[in-house]
């Protein structure tokens, strides 16, 4: 029972164009900026836009397409969204049965099968209340269960936690994932909360200007992002270059030894970590990339700071606070940077990749 979402959706002067399938029981997280076009997707595999060209299939049942167009009650779809979307003027049971009385199962069983789905999800004890007199956390718990509830064929959940404060979403994050490790059909997750894509997917697609720009594992696309934007979420420094016998020479200047770099046009992948700050240049270290540049702002991190530095690139640079005070750095202290080559990745740029910013 795999879900197909392949053809383009035109919304004003913006457009979706995008191929994705996700597999039964696969958790796929759409990851992307805001106005990527996340929503739009699962708006259409939900139902509520039409493609304009292309199709959208579940098991291989065409739900959307030239000339099909199967209407958001008939797919058989769970789906949560972000503000949860619960009937106000139902009870929580009753909003959860709603599904089931909507597919004729009978008024007892419905109520019977909608307590067990609460009970199950934490929140038993609320069927009688009004989602009015519901705390967020236990409101987006109860639109999982009603969405669960009505034994879907798939489930869709357009940014379910983002709503919820931090201690609370952790929780529910928790509960999630074992939830949508229980569930036997495929999982659309639309998030732009990249640890959330992490902790909930098995695989990330991310979504730029209605493109798709990257897809792969969690570990993949942290190891190698492709897009400024991806190497942002993941944390690292990225450059584009063109490497020749080991060494990369970078779009808007300067070089990187990256010896197991592949001849040809490459990314370049640098972690904050690896770079070490020195107040003049460095002779007696055995790092091979050695380049001058500029402090330029200060970020505080859990147990670092992170410096940015100008230079012929921008780089980020993690130290520890002790660093910082041994080296004297102040704003605008002119620095030089190190980095080993075995700690430059360089690996093979996507076909149609435009420059990438430093
Ligand atoms: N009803 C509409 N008419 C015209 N354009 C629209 C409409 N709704 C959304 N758009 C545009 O479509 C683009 C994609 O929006 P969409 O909501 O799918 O993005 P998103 O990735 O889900 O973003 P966010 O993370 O902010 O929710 C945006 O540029 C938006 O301005």
């Amino acid at each position: 029972m795999s879900l197909h979402f392949a053809g383009a959706v035109q919304r004003g002067q913006f457009r979706l164009d995008a191929d994705l399938r996700v597999e039964p029981g696969e958790v796929l997280a759409l990851l992307g900026p805001n106005g990527a076009g996340k929503t739009t997707l699962l708006r259409a595999v939900a139902g509520l836009l039409r493609v304009d060209t292309g199709r959208v299939e579940l098991a291989g049942e065409q739900l959307d397409g030239p000339d099909v167009f199967v209407p958001a009650d008939e797919r058989k779809l769970g789906v949560v969204f972000q503000d949860h979307r619960l009937f106000p003027h139902l009870r929580v049971l009753d909003n959860v049965a709603f599904g089931l009385r909507t597919q004729h199962v009978n008024r007892g069983d419905a109520h019977r099968q909608a307590q067990e789905w609460l009970t199950r999800l934490g929140v038993g004890e609320l069927a009688r209340r009004r989602p009015g007199r519901l705390s967020g956390g236990q409101a987006q718990r109860v639109a999982l269960a009603r969405a669960l509830a009505c034994r879907p064929r798939a489930l869709l959940l357009d940014e379910p936690l983002a709503a919820l404060d931090v201690q609370t979403r952790a929780e529910v994050q928790g509960e999630l994932r074992e939830h949508l490790g229980a569930f036997a059909g495929p999982t659309l997750l639309v998030t732009h909360d990249p640890i959330e894509a992490l902790l909930l997917a098995g695989r990330i697609v991310v979504l730029e200007h209605g493109e798709v720009v990257q897809q792969g594992s969690p570990a993949e696309i942290t190891s190698r992002p492709l897009t400024p934007y991806v190497a942002r979420l993941v944390g690292v420094n990225l450059y584009a270059g063109i490497a020749a016998h080991g060494v990369v020479r970078l779009d808007g200047g300067g070089t990187l030894v990256a010896p197991d770099a592949v001849d040809g046009r490459v990314l370049v992948a640098l972690r904050p970590s690896a770079l070490t700050v020195h107040t003049s240049e460095p002779h007696e270290v055995s790092a091979r990339n050695v380049w001058p540049g500029r402090v330029e702002s200060f970020a505080p991190l859990a147990d670092r700071i992170r410096l940015t530095v100008r230079g012929e690139q921008n780089v980020l640079v993690d130290v520890t606070a002790a660093a910082v005070a041994d080296l004297g750095l102040r704003l605008g202290s002119p620095v030089w940077l190190a980095a080993k080559a075995t700690d430059v990745s360089a690996y093979p740029a996507p076909a149609a990749a435009g420059p990438v910013a430093g």
